[in-house]
């Protein structure tokens, strides 16, 4: 995909820059605007359905529905064109009646629901299921909802595997950074995975992968260390400034966003960075240049995910204060898009 011709013509003057340090160095604030105009897509009356991103949600459990249609969403308001999710059954017809837009899969099961004897035939099953689409995808986020349950995990593992064999970019969130705190493997030395743990999260990361506590005195080394100890991957640390690294660079996106602080605004953030991330990547893959080449496009979507969530809290919070939820903040993604980045006719 070109870079946007409405916001920025591609010429090497005009290259990608994330003002991004080595882990040392302190942490600079992204040109997250730029990036944002850089990589989205233009709006192309040649362009057919799904050209502008396929986007896939596992989660959706028992208990949570709120989460994976938060992402999904996120993902379809962000600008991809198709939004997919792999839930539970109980959790489909709920997801699917929050909105009509999103492809709603009924195929994961919990243990409560299988049988040990049937457990191979349906895990099996499970993943043919959702192989039969991964090819599809530009990008899949797995964990906004998903639960704990350890057979579902398990199936999780599965197509967690077989995404990284057909090289689909990855974003890990929620309890899929649960399931992969205790299975590293599933996402070492993954260049296209994506973790976005929230302060507890990334505790257990820390605790896990670096054997130690957090630090917030050496924060950009310390996240910079953890992502070379899960071989390169990229994290994006959220919190107060979302600090984003890949073992190599570090920067961060400090504009602010909202006071509120309510459940599901990281839902938001994983599916708008699953967008960028696929633009940034077919951005890079066509783009000319060769110093944009050396560029990491998942730093890129989640910088421009960060700002995009916050310029939309911000509205959010500026109209409906204290009552601000989740859905208030989804509405303003289209707006605060369109300031950076306007779409033209
Ligand atoms: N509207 C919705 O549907 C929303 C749904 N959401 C979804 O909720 C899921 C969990 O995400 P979260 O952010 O609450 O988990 P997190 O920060 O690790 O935990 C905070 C504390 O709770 C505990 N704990 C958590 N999960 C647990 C579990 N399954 N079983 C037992 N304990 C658990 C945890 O304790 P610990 O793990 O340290 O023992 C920690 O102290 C995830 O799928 C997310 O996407 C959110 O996106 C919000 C909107
Ligand atoms: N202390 C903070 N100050 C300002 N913004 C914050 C703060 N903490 C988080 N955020 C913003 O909220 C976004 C979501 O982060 P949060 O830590 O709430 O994720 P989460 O706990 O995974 O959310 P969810 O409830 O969806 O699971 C981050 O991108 C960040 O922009
Ligand atoms: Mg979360």
């Amino acid at each position: 995909l070109p870079g946007n011709a409405a916001c920025s013509s591609p010429s090497p003057s005009t290259s990608i820059r994330v003002n991004a340090m080595s882990a040392s160095g302190p942490v600079y604030e992204a040109d997250a605007e730029a990036v944002v105009r850089r990589i989205t897509p233009p709006l192309d009356r040649a362009r057919h359905k799904g050209q502008a991103g396929k986007i896939a949600v596992i989660g959706g459990c028992r208990e949570y529905t709120g989460a994976p249609y938060f992402a999904a969403i996120s993902a379809l308001k962000v600008g991809a064109d198709l939004s997919h999710v792999f839930c539970t059954r109980d959790a489909a017809t709920v997801i699917k009646s929050y909105s009509p837009e999103l492809i709603v899969h009924p195929i994961l099961e919990e243990s409560y629901s299988v049988s040990d004897g049937e457990r191979e035939s349906v895990s099996s099953r499970i993943l043919t299921e959702v192989a039969k689409w991964m090819e599809r995808f530009d990008c899949i986020v797995v964990g906004p909802g998903l639960g704990r349950d350890s057979f579902l995990l398990d199936c999780v593992s599965n197509i967690m595997r077989h995404a990284r064999q057909a090289n689909i970019p990855t974003v890990v969130d929620g309890d899929g950074l649960f399931l992969i705190t205790n299975n590293l493997s599933l996402v070492e030395g993954n260049l296209l995975a994506i973790l976005t743990p929230n302060v507890y999260e990334y505790k257990r990361l820390v605790q896990k992968v670096l054997n130690c506590e957090v630090n917030e005195e050496n924060a950009s080394e310390q996240l910079t260390a953890l992502c070379q100890k899960i071989g390169g991957i990229t994290i994006m640390r959220k919190g107060k400034a979302d600090i984003i690294s890949d073992g190599k660079t570090v920067t961060q996106v400090s504009t602010f966003g909202s006071p509120r602080r309510c459940g599901g605004q990281g839902d938001i953030l994983s599916g708008s960075v699953a967008v960028f991330a696929s633009w940034a990547r077919h951005f890079l893959l066509t783009n000319e240049y060769p110093t944009e080449k050396s560029v990491n496009p998942m730093m890129l979507g989640c910088i421009a995910g960060s700002l995009l969530l916050r310029k939309a809290a911000s509205h959010a919070f500026e109209k409906n204060k204290r009552s601000t939820v989740t859905t208030d903040i989804i509405e303003f993604l289209g707006k605060s898009l369109e300031d950076i980045c306007p779409a033209g006719h």
